[in-house]
């Protein structure tokens, strides 16, 4: 039963910057979606990473190989896509972005669900999978100025994701480069792993909007002196994804963040957020 402190939490009102559509599939619509598709034999527990539970990084991402077997219809990733946004809201998600790795037969059933009428404020961000190598990065980029210019301002950007370990950034710089100009705003997932310190000096100086975890920045981890600077110089702003989605989770984490971090600093943030993005 929810407490009176669950209740609090759930009703504040919050922004959400960083979550990947296949990233946040509730336990319920992952059990629609496995009762509609038997004959895969899978099971829950191939599907998340239940608290307390460790996974390696190898393991993490054979989970999404997995829940993307499970959504692999453009009729799938509406009832996903329409889940997630209503689990955001009840919440109390005022401000969403989701972002999302197109697939070839389906891309266009990602933006549709944006239509659907579910009181929150949506903005999509495409996403790269690094994994595609860059002929598929410089189609997705087409694919998402596209929507940039026909979404009325719902798709703002492109996300850069998928495993850190696969590929380089290198290969990818000249996709970038074109979103960039073309006034996509950049979300890159960077320093996920210890050994990427080029490929992270590269994408810095893009440089992003905004990072993706960059837990290896910091020279005590792995990072450099001059990683640190460029962010800080450019004032980046780093933000943090729980990419798979329990039962409550919102609340579990908003409970973690504001007990090892000041309450109040964090509700006049998510004020002062909310008026300027709703104003
Ligand atoms: C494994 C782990 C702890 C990851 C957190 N950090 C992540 N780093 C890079 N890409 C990610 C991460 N979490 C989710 N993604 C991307 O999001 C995708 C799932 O959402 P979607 O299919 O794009 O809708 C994954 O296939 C992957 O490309």
């Amino acid at each position: 039963m929810d407490t009176e402190a669950d209740l609090f939490y759930r009703q504040l009102p919050k922004v959400e910057l960083h979550a990947h559509l296949n990233g946040s599939v509730s336990f319920e619509t992952m059990e629609t979606l496995i009762k509609r598709k038997p004959h895969l034999n899978i099971e829950h527990s191939m599907t998340a990473i239940r608290r307390g539970q460790r996974r390696s990084l190898d393991e993490c991402f054979q989970v999404f190989k997995v829940i993307h077997q499970l959504v692999d219809s453009e009729e799938d990733i509406l009832m996903v896509a329409k889940a997630v946004i209503q689990e955001f809201a009840a919440d109390g998600v005022k401000y969403l972005e989701l972002r999302s790795t197109p697939r070839e037969v389906t891309e266009t059933a990602h933006f549709c669900f944006l239509l659907t009428f579910i009181f929150v404020t949506k903005r999509f961000l495409v996403a790269v999978d690094r994994r595609h190598g860059p002929v598929v990065a410089m189609e997705t980029v087409k694919l998402a100025e596209d929507f940039l210019l026909s979404s009325d301002g719902v798709v703002v950007g492109l996300d850069l994701s998928g495993d850190p370990t696969v590929g380089h950034g290198k290969d990818l710089l000249s996709a970038l480069e074109k979103s960039k100009n073309c006034g996509l705003k950049l979300a890159l997932h960077l320093s996920e792993v210890p050994s990427r310190r080029d490929e992270s000096e590269l994408l810095l100086n893009l440089p992003p909007d905004r990072i993706g975890h960059g837990t290896f920045l910091h020279p005590e981890v792995g990072g450099s002196d001059s990683l640190v600077d460029k962010v800080c110089k450019q004032n980046i702003p780093i933000g943090k994804s729980f990419p798979f989605h329990p039962p409550n989770s919102k609340i579990t984490y908003l409970k973690y963040f504001f007990k090892h971090l000041n309450i109040f600093f964090y509700i006049l943030l998510t004020i002062l957020f909310l008026i300027s993005v709703l104003s």
